[in-house]
């Protein structure tokens, strides 16, 4: 299988503080790839320069082909620790106001079990996630995040803590939409929780600003 995501001597600072040191490695195309380590030993700093975001300050990471934040946003979608909705309608935060079917709008909702909720709603699917945001649970909320992710349909799923938030029934729920939403895809996670991370093809362990797999 062709590598679809590497780094050659990667580095990252903040200022004077080196987070990863001269990395090098390689993820294949079709991987689920688990990232775990001790708070602090830049987990997130790692995706974040997948998901260009940041910029490495030494060596290259590649992602898709690409190397620059303009062509990796459009190779990813990413899941992270907060849904982060904007105050729009249901339909504009998973949209993201692209012009969809409707038809590919009720796949992701029905995929992602927002549908029911949905329903039960005055407005539906055009209810105002602004002043009603506080009556969206986390669960909703990430559910919001994961059905955008799909509609993205990109190859390369980047999660960053994406149940970290949740109680343990509502974390059962958005593991089912990430589930579907890995479909067939690369993925890289980023965890605490080793238990999320059965059947993933690989682990690699932070530590100290080095991968140990
Ligand atoms: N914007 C920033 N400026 C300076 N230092 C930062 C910044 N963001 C993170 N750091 C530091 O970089 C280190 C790595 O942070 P990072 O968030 O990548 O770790 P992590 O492994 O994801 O941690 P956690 O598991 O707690 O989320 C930490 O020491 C953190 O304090």
């Amino acid at each position: 299988m062709e590598t679809v995501i590497y780094g050659e001597n990667l580095s990252f600072s903040y200022k004077e503080k080196e987070i990863l040191k001269d990395i090098n490695f390689a993820i294949k195309k079709g991987e689920r790839v688990g990232i775990v380590g001790e708070s602090g030993s830049g987990k997130s700093t790692f995706l974040r320069l997948l998901a260009g975001l940041l910029s490495p300050t030494g060596g290259v990471v590649s992602v898709a082909g690409e190397t620059s934040a303009e062509g990796i946003i459009k190779k990813i979608s990413m899941v992270m620790q907060d849904a982060m909705l904007m105050p729009l309608t249901i339909k504009e935060n998973i949209t993201l106001g692209k012009d969809v079917p409707v038809s590919r709008i009720e796949e992701v909702i029905k995929a992602t079990k927002l549908d029911k909720w949905i329903d039960s709603l005055e407005y539906g699917i055009d209810t105002y996630l602004g002043d009603r945001a506080n009556e969206i649970s986390g669960g909703q909320a990430q559910r919001i995040a994961i059905a955008r992710a799909m509609l993205k349909d990109a190859d390369i799923i980047l999660l960053d803590e994406p149940t970290s938030s949740l109680d343990k029934e509502t974390t059962t729920e958005v593991l089912e939409a990430l589930d579907r939403l890995m479909e067939g895809k690369t993925v890289v996670h980023v965890t605490h929780h080793p238990d999320l991370l059965k059947g993933y093809d690989r682990i690699i362990t932070v530590k100290e600003g080095r991968f140990y797999e």
